[in-house]
């Protein structure tokens, strides 16, 4: 699948969790018959452990409360038992918050054992309002949480139900845990991610960055507690923003470890992203991953142009390409758990509320509202919208109530209340009277059984963050209409049908909009809209409301948090045979390759080092005149090239001249330039034309084609060689898909020519030319080689390793079934000649991550690592001849 361009899931799609689980079996079972080891767990990364964990402590270790606190604002306030003598010492409840995640990975129980690893939170005194420094907590009180974690099990979960799910905490030092979470979580990445930047959330702020180091000493916790934890075979899932730099730490310390990251908040436009100090390791960090995932496809495109443009990462339609590890990019939005929201609606406490609600408002058509208080929430927006209907609309005045509640949010902001309050009681006293209040506003935390009573009495549920994630308030909202209460909904509204099926006012700044588009999608700074929508819905026919109703509870109950969270499981499993062990490339063995040297050595054979240049003997660079040799490299090649024993070959796209000013001076390497257009022998200075008889009327033809898109293309540059021509756009707006198409399907299949993808660049050569064609005629001058390295990064390299692919996989010298034999097959008449060449000493190596798709046997990350390995090889041989002197 192409994993920009197709949505995982398109809403409408019917989407059923027994088909979903049933992907899951066929593509486990696929895998384990492909010898894959799974180990049948997902491990579930989360900032925190759904778990409020109390130590029934002993007396003088207690340490005053951090500030500010970090139990989120909606959390039920923890028991806070008094220790009795016999008391254990952990006493263990359930945490609230973040209910769809929670619930979806809960539900994956069924199929697969659940680890969900997370931060302990901050840890809970008996005494009311009283915290623990987690500093003092000894590592014996800390064990004995692990032991009362691995009993522990949510009361909500199935008992009968063996497959439980084991809660591993991470321990943060106070500083570390609150730095990271409320300093560089709450302060830099959550107002970016929503779109708000740093000055305009608070006067005193500082720096975006002056937190960053608990943000990086939280996450290496984290991968610290991954790797004690781990076992091949297991699928690792991180969720969201607190989390970012993980996967790449993980990786580090699991290469070939399965992981996914879901981004549970919004992600900001290139432009926004750009702005963050610290933008190239937190986009590093999430790249470490084999899929990343976001709530919707406008955000995974925000995060693949941020790769793009700000640190000029190379797409391809497998995902985001870095030095060859590719990270796919999907979305799929989260749910709310359909089944138990729809049982706890239908709980028996509720329905006197909703009747006593109805009472309350009698005759008046209710409009409701949940939302944290929290700027990006848009509720002043929301009652200035609620007074523009009451201006335009005058036939609502005494005739409708807002009731907006407002959860405190976790960064508080008084101002916000203030001026919210101050709204309020402009609208009251312009549009009230001394019966009739229009705006309700409660600022509390609601039971769940009068927040779902409101949800299901209300006429209108007007729902407008200016950006948000997901909301599962209106989810619940569509189960709760369908659920409670009586509606007329047939079109001549005669008849009585189960459920009041109330519209929905959703702003068009969330993830969940997309998903839900029978809401009425509003744009919550246009004032005007919003109150239009508002009337309409006030409104609406039954037969519409009906329509509009069925459509959202389709939506809400088959993309539930259990259906996404099957899917995450399924989306990871896909990841397995692009990615999975059989693919990771080995480290170059330093010291395998050291003893093969020496042992070449001693022999009467020749050892042969074959070397791509960009990107291999020189880091890429921006500006291609500008990729010169160091001195390490220069040094590297002198000295390999001094032993009468070593051949040495630089085989490039570069052309001759460009050859021969940086590195021509090296009298005894041999240089091949235009992808093997060209050769210059060794200890020789003129260059064989391998092109010469060729057709080249098409470098035209090309040349026209790169003109047109470099005029269009600002900061983009064409590179003309003698039978090659590459065009550059490292400098530019990555449009180049077009120039490429146009090449690939109008030209190359009428010409004798290949199109090259190369590193922002597109370069065409002669088809007849290639790098692996040059491989192969050294090789055939030098039969008698006993040792060969070839490095290479790009695509074009791959040529070479195909040539020196000369023995079947696994292949040692003791399994080889006769000497092996080589032809050229370029109309020389050139008889088989015989290789001297052993399997163990052939070292072909990629230059990049180790996930790289390559043909070569090893890998290395970077080319000053190609550089030392040379020189290390020279250093040694030098040390060995002095000491046999
Ligand atoms: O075969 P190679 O030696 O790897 O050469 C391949 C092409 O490399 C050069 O372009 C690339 O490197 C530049 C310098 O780092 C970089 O600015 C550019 O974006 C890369 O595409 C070179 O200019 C081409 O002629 C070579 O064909």
């Amino acid at each position: 699948m192409d994993s920009f361009s197709e949505p995982y899931i398109r809403q409408g799609d019917d989407i059923s969790l027994d088909a979903v689980r049933a992907d899951i079996r066929a593509l486990e079972q696929q895998h384990i018959d492909a010898g894959i080891p799974l180990s049948g767990r997902v491990l579930h990364v989360c900032h925190y452990l759904p778990v409020i964990s109390t130590l029934n402590t002993r007396p003088g270790v207690l340490s005053p409360p951090p500030t500010p606190p970090t139990i989120p604002a909606d959390a039920d306030p923890a028991p806070a038992p008094a220790p009795a003598s016999d008391a254990p010492i952990w006493t263990l409840a359930p945490r609230y918050g973040h209910a769809a995640m929670i619930s979806g990975i809960q539900s994956l129980a069924a199929t697969h054992e659940q680890l969900i690893i997370g931060w302990t939170g901050d840890i809970l005194a008996p005494t009311p309002n009283e915290r623990i420094s987690s500093d003092n907590v000894p590592a014996s009180d800390r064990a004995a949480l692990d032991d009362a974690l691995a009993a522990y099990q949510p009361k909500e979960s199935d008992p009968d139900d063996e497959r439980k799910i084991t809660y591993v905490p991470v321990w943060l030092d106070d500083k570390v845990a609150h730095g990271h979470y409320d300093g560089y979580c709450k302060q830099t990445l959550w107002p970016l991610f929503h779109y708000l930047l740093w000055q305009d959330v608070a006067t005193e702020y500082a720096s975006a960055d002056s937190h960053y180091p608990y943000y990086e000493a939280a996450n290496a916790a984290f991968a610290r507690r991954i790797a004690e934890v781990y076992r091949p075979g297991d699928l690792v899932w991180v969720h969201d923003y607190h989390l970012l730099l993980l996967p790449r730490l993980v990786r580090e310390s699991i290469p070939d470890v399965v992981l996914g990251l879901f981004v549970h908040t919004p992600f900001p436009s290139s432009e926004i992203f750009r702005c963050l100090p610290r933008r190239k390791e937190i986009l590093d960090g999430m790249l470490g991953a084999n899929l990343i995932c976001f709530q919707t496809y406008s955000y995974s495109r925000h995060f693949t142009s941020t790769c793009v443009r700000v640190c000029g990462y190379e797409t391809t339609p497998r995902g985001i390409d870095v030095e060859g590890h590719v990270t796919s990019i999907m979305h799929c939005p989260v749910g709310v758990d359909a089944e138990r929201v729809g049982r706890d609606i239908k709980r028996p406490g509720i329905q006197p509320k909703i009747e006593a609600l109805r009472a309350l408002y009698e005759g008046k058509k209710i409009i409701v509202g949940r939302d944290k208080l929290d700027v990006v929430k848009g509720v002043l927006q929301k009652l200035r919208a609620f007074e523009k209907l009451l201006q335009d609309y005058p036939e609502w005045r005494g005739n409708v109530v807002m009731i907006q509640v407002t959860s405190p949010a976790l960064t508080d902001s008084p101002k916000l209340e203030r001026v919210v309050s101050e709204l309020v009681a402009h609208i009251n006293g312009e549009y009230g009277s001394l019966d009739f209040i229009p705006v309700h506003h409660y600022h509390q935390t609601l039971k769940k059984d009068e927040f779902y009573a409101l949800l299901s009495v209300a006429d209108l549920a007007v729902i407008t963050p200016l950006r948000d994630g997901m909301n599962t308030t209106s989810m619940e909202f569509v189960i709760a209409q369908q659920q409670n209460g009586v509606g007329v909904s047939n079109a001549d509204g005669a008849a009585e049908v189960e459920g009041k099926h109330s519209p929905l006012v959703l702003s068009e700044f969330m993830g969940i909009s997309k998903n839900m588009d029978d809401a009425m999608l509003v744009n919550p700074w246009n004032l005007g809209d919003v109150a239009a929508a508002i009337h309409r819905g006030l409104l609406m026919s039954p037969a519409e409301k009906a329509r509009r109703q069925a459509n959202l509870y389709r939506v809400v109950t088959t993309h539930t948090s259990h259906t996404w969270a099957a899917v995450l499981v399924k989306m990871l499993l896909g990841q397995v045979d692009g990615q999975g062990q059989a693919r990771m490339t080995p480290y170059l063995p330093v010291d395998d390759m050291g003893r093969e040297y020496k042992r070449s050595g001693e022999g009467t054979g020749k050892r042969l080092f074959l070397f791509d240049y960009d990107g291999t003997l020189t880091p890429i660079v921006k500006t291609p005149s500008m990729a010169v040799p160091t001195a390490a490299t220069l040094e590297a090649l002198e000295r390999l090239s001094a032993d009468p024993k070593n051949i040495v070959y630089i085989i490039s796209g570069r052309d001759g001249a460009f050859l021969e000013q940086h590195l021509g001076h090296l009298k005894n390497v041999g240089y091949s330039a235009e992808h093997g257009g060209f050769v210059r022998e060794r200890g020789s200075t003129e260059w064989v034309n391998f092109t010469e008889n060729l057709d080249m009327e098409w470098l035209g033809e090309v040349g026209e084609i790169f003109r047109y898109y470099t005029e269009r293309t600002t900061g983009s540059h064409i590179e003309t060689k003698k039978s090659s021509i590459t065009w550059h756009y490292r400098g530019s707006d990555p449009e180049w898909g077009q120039c490429q198409d146009l090449l690939e399907n109008n030209l190359a299949h009428k010409r004798p020519i290949e199109v090259l993808v190369g590193k922002k660049n597109l370069e065409v050569r002669p088809i007849a030319v290639n790098k692996g064609e040059i491989v192969k005629r050294i090789l055939y001058q030098n039969p008698d080689a006993e040792f060969i390295f070839c490095a290479g990064d790009d695509k074009t390299d791959e040529d070479m390793f195909r040539a020196l692919l000369l023995f079947p996989p696994g292949t040692t010298e003791a399994t080889l079934p006769a000497p092996l034999a080589i032809t050229l097959v370029d109309g020389e008449n050139s008889p088989p000649v015989k290789l001297a060449i052993r399997p163990e000493a052939v070292f072909t190596t990629a230059v990049g991550h180790s996930s790289k798709r390559t043909l070569a046997s090893w890998h290395v990350t970077a080319p000053q690592e190609v550089v030392d390995n040379m020189l290390d090889l020279v250093n040694r041989a030098d040390a060995d001849a002095k000491s046999s002197l």
